[in-house]
């Protein structure tokens, strides 16, 4: 039996304004969805229900999340995901808004854990500020905070007396809790979190872009590479052939810019240089296709948690001429680090005829690679 999750994604985001539905709107660098579905992702619970919108159902999210049309109101829609569960198979469910995308894992924790012993488990926060009532900017009265909590998401249940709640609800809930409530169902408190805001006005998403940007591990890496050159007949750069009276001289294919790329993506993770991971000395490198090296760097960051935001590359030599070739060194480097092309940068630069680049003597390159893990 698992612990799965809904995400209730079928808003319209009226609230929130912009061009877009708040879900798919850009958020320090990822859309909405994607930092709420990651969130709920890495807290292992299983499988994720997504509820969406009947125009976004095309919308891009990873293979794995189960995708269901939801209905007009929060309540339809959780409705409509939970119809997605197989009972068989889950015990637990936890509902979370899609407009909450800073949830913090401890929120997500304290929930599942009330859950081991509680009917139903949400988090809430206490308020802390006084209360009044007003009209027509005045005060006209106040109101005892005692006892009040903001409520928040994800809310955790029990599928089966869920399922029961729902179907016997009339519909127009604010929330699973109230369902829950109305069925019976005792709700434990826990602990919410000033960080799991709702996004719902459009001042909402600078105060979470703040957030998200505060809890992210940012590295920075670089990478120089020199290979020199030798009889030949062409070059291989950014895993380019591009024609040229001279070729480089190395143990691998000499690809002097995937070295100074891979270099900086190793370099950001503190894993050395391409040598500790394929020693020259090793005869099985000799003349060895460089995108082996650069593979092994993205799935080394993949496999500490950290995305590549973007690469920035700059080979030094006074030819071949790099400009007509940028395009296809970034579209293959993009290929082999499954990155958009956008976020690779391929540039170059003559030394002036100064020193060894600028005898022709061979090739430099220098790389920049910034790693994140969110
Ligand atoms: N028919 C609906 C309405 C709301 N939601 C989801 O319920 C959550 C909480 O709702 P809210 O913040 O009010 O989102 P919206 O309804 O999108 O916002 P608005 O009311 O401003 O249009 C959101 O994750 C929203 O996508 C949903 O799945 N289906
Ligand atoms: C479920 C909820 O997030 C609890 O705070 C909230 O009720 C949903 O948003 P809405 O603005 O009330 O639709």
């Amino acid at each position: 039996m698992s612990d799965a999750a809904i995400i209730v994604a079928a808003g319209r985001g009226s609230r929130a304004g912009g061009p877009l539905p708040k879900q798919w709107q850009p958020l320090a660098g990822r859309r909405v969805a994607d930092w709420t579905i990651a969130a709920i992702r890495k807290a292992g619970l299983w499988p994720i229900v997504v509820v969406l919108h009947p125009e976004d159902m095309g919308r891009e999210l990873p293979s794995d999340i189960l995708r269901v049309p939801g209905g007009a109101s929060r309540d339809a829609s959780v409705r409509a995901g939970l119809a997605a569960l197989d009972p068989a198979k889950v015990e637990t469910v936890l509902i979370h808004d899609v407009a909450r995308p800073c949830v913090p894992q401890q929120v997500i924790a304290d929930v599942r854990d009330a859950l081991q012993q509680a009917e139903a488990a949400a988090p809430g926060l206490p308020v802390t500020d006084a209360l009044w009532r007003g009209a027509a900017g005045q005060v006209t009265g106040t109101a005892p905070r005692e006892g009040l909590f903001r409520a928040q998401t994800p809310q955790g249940f029990r599928l089966a007396p869920l399922l029961a709640a729902h179907a016997a609800h009339p519909g127009g809930a604010a929330d699973d809790v109230e369902v829950a409530r109305a069925a019976g169902l005792a709700v434990t408190i826990t602990p919410g979190a000033e960080e799991n805001l709702k996004i719902t006005h459009p001042g909402d998403f600078a105060r979470a872009e703040k957030i998200l940007r505060g809890q992210m591990d940012i590295r920075l890496g670089n990478g120089y590479d020199v290979h020199a050159f030798t009889e030949g007949a062409g070059v291989w750069l950014c895993g380019v052939e591009i024609p040229h009276d001279r070729a480089l001289l190395g143990h691998s294919d000499a690809d002097v810019a995937m070295h100074a790329v891979t270099d900086a993506i190793y370099g950001a993770l503190a894993e050395g240089d391409i040598g500790r991971h394929f020693p020259p000395s090793d005869p099985q490198w000799k003349g060895a296709a460089s995108h082996i090296f650069l593979a092994h760097a993205v799935e080394l960051a993949a496999s500490k948690g950290y995305a590549i935001s973007n690469v920035d590359c700059t080979i030094i030599c006074e030819a071949p001429k790099i400009g007509p070739h940028a395009g296809a060194m970034q579209a293959r480097m993009a290929e082999i680090m499954g990155l958009e092309v956008s976020r690779i940068s391929v540039k170059a630069t003559t030394s002036e005829k100064l020193g060894f680049t600028g005898r022709k003597e061979g090739i430099a390159s220098i790389a920049t690679a910034l790693l994140v893990k969110a």
